[in-house]
């Protein structure tokens, strides 16, 4: 547990908080200040890889390496003024082959025209009152835009979306530097980018996002290509408006795919937001097809990456999510071209990372200790460090006057309550609107316009409790979340990580309470220790918050 604990405070750098499992003896009842982005060194050269010890790694390899490794080089080449000094990671010997981590970050910008974006972007993000990109902004970009492929790993709501959307804008019309050349009327323009998330809404979400930075003049050359809408007004405006951008998921995207309707043989990115999600058995058939479709020109060299990665004649793969397990680890390998891997101060090449996981280990129990392991190191990574975690007992009967006594007494706008059966879901809404909380409940039964009314409300502020269940966990973004409250327990720690998520955005206050049962007391303690972060027991009683002490009956009551 202690080296999970400090694995995670070394990876996330000083923002994290400075406790740890065993407990202090006081109350914790107070909201602390939240550290949104760190303060950033500056030291004095540019760094390099070179300079972080890569190119000794390297030089020893042979000239091909070499020359990937000088392009690598210059990825990660910033000006004097943005430098930081390296810090060792400290990650054990055990989980790296070589240490060529770059932990303190290099990419630590104070501007986002820092970064190499094109003058009309900035302006775009300068109107959106978006001026400071976030660590993970600041290392994903010009890596990005140097085209390698990555895997992006940061924590839920350090703003990833951004992170991958900002250098593809900057590399398609109509925001890119140099407009296309030529008379460019009448051409068939191409699709240039397929971006896909495993649920509507948060294809809905890239949409909006992609939408706000082209403009409402642009704002056709995305187009979202997500189940539930009507198919044929989807493969009519892919027609008419010629979009450089897709957005959507799997089924629909690999659907009209095999009508004939979406042509990406030339596209040149893919992006799998919450890849770990987009992995799963039930995306399979669709992923397989888009993966092999996507960016594959008929008759290209997947291999032709020689000399300059500016010349790739291959798509550039971009896998994302706060939960990077081993599984997406070996995915990037088999579907990209030397993967980096990305995070908020760091940038690895990915074959750096050991990728030994349950396939060496030696025996079946062995291997599902190693699963649960990395599945646990994947969630620790993903929990925004400022979050403050606590359970609370109750009988079954109870959990929904608790969950009322919980919003008041947290004094909490906006929140988001999980359970794990849909047909549950409408009972508790009825529920709380019968003890004047105003909620709805969200899950994938209901229509496609159900449930965008629903999150349109619940984000106008109109809707207090929004009841739902795993459907909402994954890239949700509602700033505004303040609490999150698992009403029945999440099936492991990535989900809880994820559920959790959807609150403390970007660096913003955010509670995450579980309302159980005695006997799944264990459950509790066992995600505990897992994630690596306290989830003292509390109750509420007259509309306070009471957290009780490790081994003490109950301790002083605290208002926050
Ligand atoms: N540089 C920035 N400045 C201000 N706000 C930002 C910036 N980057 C992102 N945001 C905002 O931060 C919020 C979280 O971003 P985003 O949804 O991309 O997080 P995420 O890391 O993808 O989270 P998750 O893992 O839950 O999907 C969004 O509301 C986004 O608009």
């Amino acid at each position: 547990m202690p080296a999970l604990v400090s694995m995670r405070m070394l990876l996330a750098g000083d923002s994290l908080p400075r406790f740890r499992i065993s407990y202090v003896h006081r109350t914790v009842v107070f909201y602390s200040g939240i550290g949104g982005q760190g303060s950033r060194g500056r030291a004095n050269g540019p760094l390099t890889l070179a300079s972080l010890g890569f190119k000794s790694e390297f030089e020893t390899t042979n000239n091909d390496k070499k020359s990937k490794l000088q392009q690598l080089n210059s990825a990660f080449e910033v000006p004097k003024n943005k430098v930081k000094p390296v810090k060792s990671n400290g990650i054990k010997e055990a989980n790296l082959k070589r240490a060529p981590d770059i932990q303190a970050a290099p990419f630590a910008a104070k501007s986002f025209s820092e970064l190499g974006l094109p003058q009309k972007l900035i302006e775009r993000l300068d109107r959106e009152g978006l001026t400071v990109p976030t660590d993970v902004q600041s290392s994903a970009i010009p890596t990005i835009l140097k085209n390698h492929d990555v895997v992006i790993q940061s924590y839920t709501g350090s703003g990833k979306t951004l992170a991958y959307l900002l250098p593809i804008l900057s590399q398609v019309d109509p925001l890119r530097e140099l407009p296309s050349s030529g008379d460019e009327s009448g051409k068939k323009m191409e699709i240039e980018a397929v971006i896909v998330a495993p649920s509507r809404e948060l294809g809905m979400q890239i949409v909006r996002e992609v939408e706000r930075l082209l403009g409402p003049a642009d704002k056709r050359q995305v187009q979202q290509l997500v189940g539930g809408a009507n198919r044929s007004r989807q493969e009519e405006a892919l027609k008419k408006n010629k979009p450089v951008i897709v957005v959507g998921t799997p089924g629909r995207i690999a659907e009209i795919s095999a009508a004939g309707k979406l042509h990406t043989h030339g596209c040149r990115f893919l992006v799998l937001d919450e890849v770990d999600e987009l992995l799963s058995f039930n995306f399979r058939g669709d992923m397989h097809r888009i993966l092999e479709h996507v960016g594959r020109r008929p008759g290209a060299d997947p291999n032709a990456l020689k000399g300059s990665l500016a010349r790739r004649t291959e798509r550039q793969t971009i896998l994302v999510s706060a939960t990077v397990p081993l599984s997406v680890m070996r995915a990037a390998r088999s579907w990209g071209t030397d993967p980096l891997l990305v995070r908020a101060k760091s940038v690895v090449p990915l074959e750096s990372v050991s990728l030994s996981g349950p396939v060496n280990s030696s025996g079946p129990l062995a291997s599902l200790e190693s699963t649960s392991k990395q599945q646990s190191q994947a969630a620790v990574e993903s929990l925004p460090p400022h979050l403050k975690h606590y359970y609370c007992v109750t009988r079954i009967q109870h959990k929904i006057d608790t969950l009322r006594r919980c919003v008041h007494a947290l004094d909490a706008k906006c929140v988001i309550a999980f359970m794990n059966h849909t047909k549950q879901l409408k009972d508790s809404v009825f529920k709380l609107e019968a003890r004047g909380l105003k909620a709805a409940e969200l899950h994938g039964d209901l229509g496609k316009l159900g449930r965008s009314t629903t999150l349109k409300k619940f984000r106008n502020g109109e809707i207090r409790v929004l009841v739902t269940n795993e459907l909402s966990a994954r890239g949700l973004d509602v700033p505004e979340c303040d609490l999150v409250v698992n009403l029945d327990l999440p099936t492991d720690s990535i989900h809880y990580a994820h559920r959790a998520g959807r609150t403390g955005r970007l660096g913003r206050k955010g509670y995450v309470v579980t309302i159980c049962e005695e006997p799944e007391v264990f459950v509790v303690k066992k995600l505990q220790k897992q994630l690596g972060t306290p989830i003292p027991s509390c109750e509420f009683t007259e509309g306070k918050l009471v957290v009780h002490e490790e081994g003490a009956e109950r301790t002083q009551i605290g208002r926050h």
